[in-house]
């Protein structure tokens, strides 16, 4: 709703709904009431719209997109009041005005801020476009250049900015509403004529200008369709006088909401708002647990992921002691760090001051000794158990009691670990992806004994070094390499069949994925997959060879294996499943070296080669993982879908566009994914991976959203 007051002639109008006072159906009824009675109101000169609480309005109800058809009145209903009225009306805005909040304050004449106020059309994020004159009114305000850069990212736009690009007419810094009420005061007389936007012309940036944005968007946001349908409306500001621009818009804006695109998106923002609010089996959750302070942390190991870690921590001003056991590798770790600050101000990410700042907070050690004094170590060293063990071991002994101390092992059992120690409550993984200063996701893992308040602080610590966190429990591998493998051995064993490795790879990346599943095993190196399986095999008491085609009566497909064999490490030697030209290029051309590879391999176990569709591709590698999501939240691994969604998007860059594969899963219906498995059950007996998940086949027999799969699953533990 919206709340009214006449201040001594000033009518104060409050957005009222907390926390971010969303433009639901009552807000907007409140604020176009409001208006009428401040315009009928004789003794009211003035007017002052502002937000109660922190934020001014974080937009539209988004939750409001998922029906039919937006209730009347709509924002521009409510608006059209400010537009049109002779009194002067003024936006205080604290906090954020976005998307439709950003659009009720175009409507007005003036608009104030506070310094650490923030406006944006974020629309573009969640699949639609500023619906309500946006388009045709930031335009008018700051001109076409501007506009398009603003409304096509999406960004935040702080204070200072706002005001040099002349959204905000001034930065006032006593408290917002009284500082509205003095401003509209200040400007009761002076003709408004000149501050309505509608009236304003936008200047001809010319045709050219579109078709080069075109084609910027179409690159820089692979497969999205709302920045493109955001520079058709833009474009019809320029083209169009105002009403016929606002008619385009909104039918654009129509067009977008109902698309598979927008919901997936809307899904994606509420599912990392739900995944951020965890549970461990105890009970004990987000709500409930604090985080420990983490003042000072420690990073052990100094290769990739160490030291891609450290510039996590120290860029969010975490001090930071990187330790390795040699000199050497120190340096080199400490190089990779400043080489990756210094291309961070190359690409105009950060300023030099920020990364001399953030190396000013890193120190170097090749003592574990160092570490005793810090809040919290984070180990990163190779993945071997013995190791991690015997590091755990003397940092137990080394650290304060409080310390909290992880492990960045994609793969092995944190209870183990955490039994080096004597403190197992604060023993925890932090899985971080690589290259971990550019991946967002942040997988923690929980052992059997640690506490809520160490989830708390790792929780936190995501935040705060701007990693999306999500909590999972232990297992072989835990969610997201868990659910890869599937997906990994799938694409080998198409290969087999008869699909490229280049064929594949195309059918991903058409999917939406950033890169296809060869392209990513050349960037990690087939060498450490090569070592990881034997390590794996080793521990189960297995002897791999390259002949390896079978393991306790599973199919496996080790053509990795050949090309390490052959010296093909993937980019760091110039070649792998493709040809890079020399070791640490990245442009990929396919290699018939490998294709003649594979030829001999099948020829050798005379494997029947036949044609594959990019369907079969899809299908077969997307189906067998979710399978595996499905499992993984049968065990309890995950308490909701949206983890694994999450998981997907941050930690492989599954396209937002899909909202992740369990909604993706969701939309095809899950009697469909059912069938589908069940058949892949039976084509391929030697599988185990496509042994259809129970909780599957119980959800297939219903007809549950996504939304409500949760409380199917807590309300039937017998599965
Ligand atoms: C045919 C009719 C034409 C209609 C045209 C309409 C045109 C306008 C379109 C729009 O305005 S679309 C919305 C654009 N705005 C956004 O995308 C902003 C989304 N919100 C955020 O980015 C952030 O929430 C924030 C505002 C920066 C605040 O971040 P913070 O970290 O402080 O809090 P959160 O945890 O994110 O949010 C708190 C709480 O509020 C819920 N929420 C936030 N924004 C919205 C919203 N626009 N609609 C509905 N709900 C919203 C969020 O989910 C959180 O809820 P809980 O998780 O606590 O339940």
């Amino acid at each position: 709703m919206a709340n009214y007051r006449n201040k001594g002639g000033v009518a104060v109008i409050e957005l009222n709904n907390p926390p971010v006072n969303a433009l639901s159906f009552e807000v907007r009824s409140g604020l176009m009431n409001a208006l009428k009675r401040a315009h009928d109101d004789k003794d009211v000169k003035c007017i002052v719209i502002h937000g109660k609480g922190k934020n001014f309005s974080a937009g539209a109800d988004i939750k409001e997109f998922g029906g039919t058809k937006q209730q009347k009145p709509w924002i521009t209903d409510a608006c059209r009041l400010a537009d049109e009225s002779s009194k002067p009306v003024v936006a205080a805005i604290a906090g954020t005005a976005l998307g439709g909040g950003l659009e009720v304050a175009l409507f007005c004449h003036y608009r104030i801020g506070t310094p650490s106020c923030r406006v944006g059309f974020p629309e573009v994020q969640i699949g639609v476009l500023p619906g309500a004159g946006g388009t045709q009114r930031l335009p008018r305000l700051i001109g076409v250049k501007h506009s398009i850069d603003m409304i096509t990212s999406g960004r935040h736009v702080m204070a200072e900015e706002a005001l040099k690009l002349g959204i905000l007419d001034k930065i006032v810094t006593d408290d917002i509403i009284e500082e509205g009420i003095q401003f509209a005061k200040s400007v009761v007389g002076i003709d408004v004529g000149g501050r309505i936007l509608r009236n304003r012309k936008v200047e001809d940036a010319g045709s050219k200008v579109f078709d080069d944005e075109i084609s910027r968007v179409k690159k820089k946001y692979k497969g999205y369709i709302a920045p493109l349908f955001c520079l058709k409306a833009i474009q019809a500001s320029m083209q169009l006088p105002y009403d016929a621009g606002m008619e385009q818009e909104l039918k654009l804006f129509q067009q977008l909401v109902s698309s598979g695109q927008a919901k997936a998106q809307q899904y994606t923002f509420f599912a990392e708002r739900i995944s951020a609010r965890w549970q461990l089996p105890s009970g004990a959750n987000s709500q409930t647990a604090s985080p420990l302070p983490v003042k000072t942390a420690g990073v052990i190991g100094a290769g990739t992921m160490g030291a891609g870690i450290a510039l996590c921590l120290i860029t969010s001003g975490i001090p930071t002691v990187l330790v390795e056991q040699d000199q050497k590798f120190l340096e080199k770790g400490v190089k990779t760090v400043e080489g990756d600050l210094r291309g961070s101000v190359a690409l105009k990410k950060m300023t030099a001051e920020q990364a001399n700042k953030a190396i000013s907070v890193l120190k170097t050690s090749v003592n574990l000794e160092d570490l005793h004094d810090v809040d919290l170590v984070i180990e990163a060293v190779y993945e071997n158990l013995a190791l991690k063990k015997e590091i755990f071991a003397k940092l137990d002994k080394i650290c304060k009691s409080k310390t909290i101390l992880c492990t960045n092992t994609s793969s092995l059992d944190i209870d183990t670990i955490a039994e080096a120690t004597k403190r197992r409550d604060k023993v925890v993984g932090t899985h971080f992806f690589a290259p971990a200063y550019i991946m967002k996701l942040q997988e923690n893992v929980y052992g059997k004994d640690t506490s809520a308040e160490t989830v708390a602080t790792v929780m936190a610590l995501g935040k705060r070094i701007r990693k999306v966190p999500v909590l999972v429990g232990t297992c072989d591998s835990f969610v997201a390499n868990r659910m890869l493998h599937p997906y990994a051995t799938e694409a080998l064993f198409l290969v087999e069949e008869g699909a490229s490795p280049y064929e594949v790879d195309q059918a991903l990346e058409d999917f939406g994925m950033p890169m296809g599943m060869f392209r990513v095993s050349d960037l990690s190196g087939l060498d450490i997959g090569y070592k990881v399986r034997k390590e794996a095999a080793k521990r189960r008491g297995i002897e791999l060879t390259s002949d390896t085609r079978f393991v306790n009566g599973e199919r496996v497909c080790l053509l990795a294996n050949v090309l390490v064999e052959k010296g093909r490490l993937g980019i760091k030697s110039g070649k792998g499943w493709y040809n890079y030209g020399s070791p640490g290029k990245r442009e990929a051309t396919p290699d018939p070296e490998v294709l003649d590879t594979i030829e001999e391999y099948c020829r050798k176990y005379d494997i029947k080669k036949r044609k594959i569709s990019s369907q079969e591709i899809l299908e077969r590698m997307q189906l067998a993982m979710i399978n595996e999501g499905f499992k993984i939240l049968e065990e309890g691994i995950v308490s909701k879908p949206e983890d694994i969604d999450i998981i997907w998007i941050y930690g492989f860059g599954w396209p937002k566009y899909m909202g992740g594969p369990m909604f993706y899963a969701n939309e095809m219906k899950l009697k469909n994914v059912y069938r589908k498995i069940r058949d892949f059950h039976q084509n391929y007996p030697f599988s185990i991976h496509w042994t259809p998940s129970k909780l599957l086949a119980r959800l297939s027999e219903t007809d549950l959203p996504i939304s409500k799969w949760t409380s199917l699953i807590n309300s039937n533990s017998k599965l």
